[in-house]
């Protein structure tokens, strides 16, 4: 038993453990979140929601926040000006956000170039308007997620997480790199303690966590409360519940007893989720991350087929021989992004 395992409160929301999926644009979609969710992860991210496409009705970003059947809804929103920040805080409420978390850690150049993720992390008087905008624009609690700065030279996640709470935010996590980092090196687990030591809010710690040791080894060099799992979850959306599990001393309950069951009923729901169409082509970079993980020696033929083929009834019947009576591989390696 650690604490890991216990629960946690943001605001009047109650978190059931302190292992987290972490937000993955084009990944934690509704039906991998729900994998995740069914698995016991403590809690579970939205994909980033672009707060002026939500607030201009654009169909694909309310694809993206899309709650379903899932107990505790967060919903990622990412913007550079602050009206549209409120505004889609506001839409997220009432479309059933029991959390709204604002991005200021995403490192890609579109977002970036669009001065917000991480860029926010440059100009912290402006990331502070987007701040206080959200905060007052919604009753549910509000958390954010950042790097530890734009680069080595300027480490200001403390700063930005203090003046973040005392404006109003209930939760922060720190993914241990700088925006110029991107993916490269190892996340720098001990840098994220200077933010817990400016915060008395829930701090959440990330990256490159993909085991229970390694929950426990950043829990305890960051002193953070809670721990969120991104890439090592691919090809294995029960991780972050199956090391709630482990940590609890739990027999894994996670982890699927079939995983050729398991990867249809997730095929199919990406399918229901998207319509066939956009489905097949969806669920591609998952079913490359489920063979990867799990399968040495799948024919190359079978894969290109499983890769391209167009026709949802030949995908599951593939699906249905390659993983039949294959046991699941618990890794905690994190694969490459396969999109
Ligand atoms: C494909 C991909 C998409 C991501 N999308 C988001 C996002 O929408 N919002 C966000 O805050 N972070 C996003 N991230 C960053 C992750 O949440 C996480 O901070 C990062 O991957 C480090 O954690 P990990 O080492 O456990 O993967 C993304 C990461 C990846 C690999």
């Amino acid at each position: 038993m650690t604490t890991a395992t216990l629960p946690l409160k943001i605001g009047p929301v109650e978190i059931r453990n302190r292992v987290f999926l972490a937000p993955m644009s084009g990944v934690s979609d509704l039906p991998f979140r729900r994998r995740a969710w069914e698995a016991g992860a403590g809690l579970v991210v939205s994909e980033m929601v672009a707060s002026a496409e939500l607030c201009n009705h654009h169909s694909e970003s309310r694809k993206r926040m899309e709650r379903g059947d899932l107990q505790t809804h967060v919903v990622q929103l990412a913007g550079r000006e602050a009206h549209w920040m409120g505004e889609a805080a506001k839409i997220a409420e009432a479309e059933g956000a029991d959390i709204v978390d604002i991005n200021m850690g995403c490192p890609a150049k579109k977002v970036t170039g669009g001065y917000s993720g991480s860029a926010l992390m440059r100009d912290l008087d402006h990331a502070l308007t987007l701040i206080e905008a959200t905060v007052q624009a919604v009753k549910v609690p509000v958390t954010l997620k950042m790097r530890l700065g734009w680069d080595h030279n300027s480490i200001n996640a403390p700063e930005l997480a203090r003046r973040a709470v005392e404006a109003g935010v209930q939760m922060i996590t720190v993914h241990g790199r700088t925006r110029c980092q991107f993916y490269t090196g190892h996340a720098d687990w001990d840098a994220i303690r200077a933010v817990r030591e400016v915060i008395s809010v829930p701090l959440v710690a990330n990256g490159d966590v993909g085991s229970a040791a390694d929950v426990q080894e950043i829990m305890q060099r960051s002193g953070a409360d809670a721990v969120m799992i991104g890439r090592a979850a691919y090809g294995q959306p029960w991780l972050a519940g199956q090391i709630a599990d482990a940590l609890r001393g739990d027999v894994n309950k996670a982890a699927p007893a079939n995983l050729s069951d398991y990867v249809l009923a997730h095929y199919h729901g990406m399918l229901e989720h998207y319509g066939e169409k956009t489905g097949v082509r969806h669920a591609r970079k998952h079913l490359g991350w489920y063979m990867e993980r799990h399968t040495a020696d799948v024919p190359d033929t079978v894969k290109k087929a499983l890769m391209t083929s167009g026709n949802a009834q030949e995908v599951s019947t593939i699906l249905a021989d390659i993983f039949s009576g294959v046991a699941p591989v618990s890794g905690n390696k994190s694969l490459k992004d396969a999109a």
